[in-house]
């Protein structure tokens, strides 16, 4: 082999092989739309651009046909003017596109993930900290799939959630993960993340779901049919066409199967073509020949877009396997292999572990390095071996093999190239275009959602039928007074207090916002924005239908304008309760505590709102101030009376006094009810209140979003163990030849 010189694609400077032959961009190897395959005439004459890397010299004496290098390294096979990949095979390469990736700009717009020594601990009760991940080293290319595999449990979500930024709080951890070699931040719409579990609006279809969301995340200067047109052929590459109008479906209403959510998952999160892009599982529920589609395209999209994916994966069948680029094999949170995986056969073989013939070579991976069933271990050589020594020899014999010193020397090259900070890939819709689309679809969701509105418009309905018929016609008489103010009470504080029935459908909302925020489609402002035009129309409803049962036929005081005052404030309430909910679902996001602690907040608020203490009686300081002011009901109860009593005049059946009693001296001395100001005052501190709760609301949200990491960075600990960091690369056989 002739020298080599190794120039990544964003060195300055002019390199003589950074640029690919002119000729390469009128090659077609293959087609993403219809997956046909490159010939092999073209596959060699593309082989050497098929990595974001140009590679100075260099001539194969070996006179090995282009595939036979996949025996060798893979991360730094350097021959041929090419570093190739057994997806070669699959024709996952340049496909003539401009923007292909093997021959453009994968330096300049790839993103390079890598991660030197990375500990993860979590708190354990008895012996203190239990590791998760223990010293992992690793890389991701752009263009690329890199498959974690693993027993149940060996921590490959941890793993990719560490890698995305994504550890929960409860975690600690260390070591280095560098994005382009340089220390970033991996969180909201700098990485897609498909999550283990489908976080999906249940209510839409199939074709709604990737509209709405390629709406929210696509550019405006896209037209919509434009949008659509990318929705829907997004939806054909994963195999959905069939199932484009069929709603996804939830606890309630069986719609998408397990496996078809999961390719919607994914569709939503391939929609702008992320540059980094993490699955956990995305075949768990897939057939094979479907998992295989569903591999394929994505490693095709990620050779043509320059993506990078990491993607754990349970039980891949070997057609699956083979579109792996590289294997980072885990087993109880330490590297069992990390490599190409069409290498790893031979790693296995090597140490005494080789594949069975017939059987699938990941399967046999994972059954050597699985110990939860504490089974023997079948040697190919007739004898056995427990499973725990045939891990550790496998994590030796990785330790001290050349492919781990690759894997270093790789590590610490791509730190050297110090790419640029990772921009948002975020949404590139415009704010007005985010809060009219996430309207719409709200609106669409609780029409569809019986639990959001609908329920609670017939239990509002019969309520007020029971309130109307034991208060009907509730006259002038003095009595009535008193009946006035305990039916306005209750309409105040129970019927407002049934708002928090909508609360686990607001729980199933705020799961979908935490995943779509998380991947950067939309911010907290337009979730707001959007939620509440929303709600609108729906709380109008259910204040004004019910409202003009209970009005009418208690016979409350007579004229228009008090009726609407009365639904207006019964509107208010509700919008304020959902307002009130929407802030402790975002510090309690689970439906049954938020309820509780819902209920617990709103009773409070009843207790000293005026009524069941009257406002003098109530004790000094605490309940008197600030409490009743806190109390939403106050200003209910103020409004409500002041709406009912003003401007009426009952008969006074107390001894000694005058004949009739005002509503002005019933509102002063009954209910001891602040005159001073208009009711409409009341109404418009209630508005207030509706504002302010929803600032919290994206307050509070915008807060834990900093406040978080800066708690998660405090926390790193170094885990009491040897450190290994890697300030120079084990193995120099290639760096000291490089020019970086
Ligand atoms: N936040 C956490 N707190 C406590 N333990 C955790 C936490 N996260 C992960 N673990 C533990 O770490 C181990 C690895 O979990 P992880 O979810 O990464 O495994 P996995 O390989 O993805 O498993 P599966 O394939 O079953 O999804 C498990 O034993 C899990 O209980």
């Amino acid at each position: 082999m002739e020298s080599q010189v190794y120039v990544p694609r964003w060195a300055p400077g002019p390199s003589p092989t950074t640029s690919p032959p002119k000729e390469a961009k009128s090659e077609r190897v293959d087609d993403l739309e219809t997956g046909s395959i490159a010939s092999e005439e073209d596959r060699s004459s593309t082989m050497g651009r098929l990595f974001p890397f140009s590679v100075a010299s260099i001539s194969d004496n070996t006179g090995r046909p282009p595939h036979s290098d996949i025996h060798e390294p893979p991360s730094l096979r350097i021959e041929s003017n090419l570093i190739t990949s057994p997806r070669t095979e699959l024709g996952l390469q340049h496909n003539g596109a401009e923007n292909c990736i093997t021959c453009n700009d994968v330096g300049l717009n790839g993103v390079f993930l890598t991660w030197k020594d990375l500990w993860v601990t979590v708190a354990d009760g008895e012996n203190g900290r239990r590791a998760i991940l223990q010293g992992l080293t690793g890389y991701a290319q752009p263009g690329e799939l890199l498959a974690i595999m693993g027993p149940s449990g060996c921590g490959k979500s941890t793993l990719l959630d560490a890698l995305a930024g994504r550890l929960g709080s409860n975690t600690r951890q260390s070591g280095e993960i560098l994005v382009n070699g340089s220390k970033q931040r991996l969180t909201f719409g700098t990485s897609a993340y498909v999550t283990q579990d489908d976080t999906l609006m249940t209510t839409l279809t199939v074709r709604e779901a990737v509209y709405y969301s390629a709406q929210l995340q696509l550019p405006d200067s896209m037209s919509r049919s434009e949008k659509k047109e990318r929705a829907e052929m997004t939806i054909r590459e994963m195999g959905l066409q069939d199932a484009m109008n069929t709603r996804i479906g939830g606890w309630s209403v069986k719609g998408l199967s397990g496996g078809q959510k999961r390719r919607v998952s994914i569709c939503i999160e391939i929609l702008t073509r992320p540059r980094l892009l993490f699955m956990d599982e995305p075949t768990s529920g897939l057939d094979s020949a479907a998992s295989y589609h569903v591999m394929s395209r994505i490693v095709k999209l990620a050779r043509h877009d320059g993506i990078n994916v990491i993607a754990s994966i349970h039980q891949p069948s070997s057609e699956v396997f083979e579109v792996f680029h590289n294997l980072c094999l885990l087993s109880s949170g330490k590297t069992v292999y990390f490599g190409s995986a069409s290498m790893a056969k031979e790693f296995f073989d090597s140490n005494g572990f080789p594949c069975p013939a017939l059987r699938n070579p990941s399967d046999h991976y994972l059954r050597t390095i699985n110990k939860d069933f504490d089974s023997d271990t079948e040697q190919g050589h007739g004898g056995t071996t427990s499973t725990e020594e045939a891990i550790n020899t496998l994590i030796k014999s990785y330790k001290s093999s050349e492919t781990c010193q690759q894997v270093q020397s790789r590590v610490y090259e791509i730190c050297q190239l110090k790419g640029g900070l990772l921009e948002k890939k975020g949404s590139q819709a415009s704010f007005i275009t985010q809060c009219l689309v996430l309207t719409r679809r709200s609106s669409v969701n609780m029409y569809r959602d019986l639990g959001y509105y609908w329920l609670r418009l017939a239990i509002y309905i019969a309520l007020c039928l029971c309130v109307g018929t034991i208060f009907y016609d509730i006259g002038s008489s003095y009595g009535s007074i008193q009946a006035r103010g305990s039916m306005l009470m209750f309409v105040a504080a129970f019927l407002t207090f049934m708002a928090i029935g909508g609360f686990p459908s607001f729980v199933e909302d705020m799961k979908i916002f935490g995943r779509e925020r998380l991947n950067g489609h939309y911010g907290v402002g337009a979730f707001v924005v959007g939620n509440t035009f929303s709600s609108i129309p729906y709380l109008l409803m259910i204040s004004l239908i019910p409202g003009v049962i209970a009005y009418y036929l208690v016979g409350l005081h007579k004229g228009f304008e008090h009726f609407v005052y009365f639904a207006l404030v019964l509107f208010v309430c509700m919008m304020l309760v959902e307002s009130l909910m929407m802030i402790v679902a975002s510090v309690v996001p689970d439906f049954l505590m938020g309820i509780i602690t819902g209920a617990g907040i709103q009773g409070v608020m009843m207790l000293c709102g005026g009524f069941f203490r009257l406002p003098n009686d109530l004790p000094k300081p605490f309940w008197r101030y600030p409490m009743y002011y806190i109390a939403f009901h106050k200003y209910a109860n103020q409004g409500f009376y002041k709406n009912e009593f003003q401007g009426l005049t009952f008969p006074n059946n107390q001894a000694g006094g005058p004949s009739t009693i005002t509503g002005e001296e019933i509102l002063q001395n009954v209910w001891q009810v602040e005159t001073g100001y208009s009711k409409w005052v009341d109404v418009a501190i209630l508005f207030g209140m509706v504002v302010l709760y929803r600032l919290l609301f994206l307050g509070i949200i915008k807060t834990v979003e900093k406040v978080k990491p800066i708690i998660k960075g405090l926390m790193v600990a170094s885990p009491e163990k040897s450190k290994q960091v890697i300030e120079k690369p084990p193995s120099s056989r290639y760096l000291h030849e490089a020019k970086i």
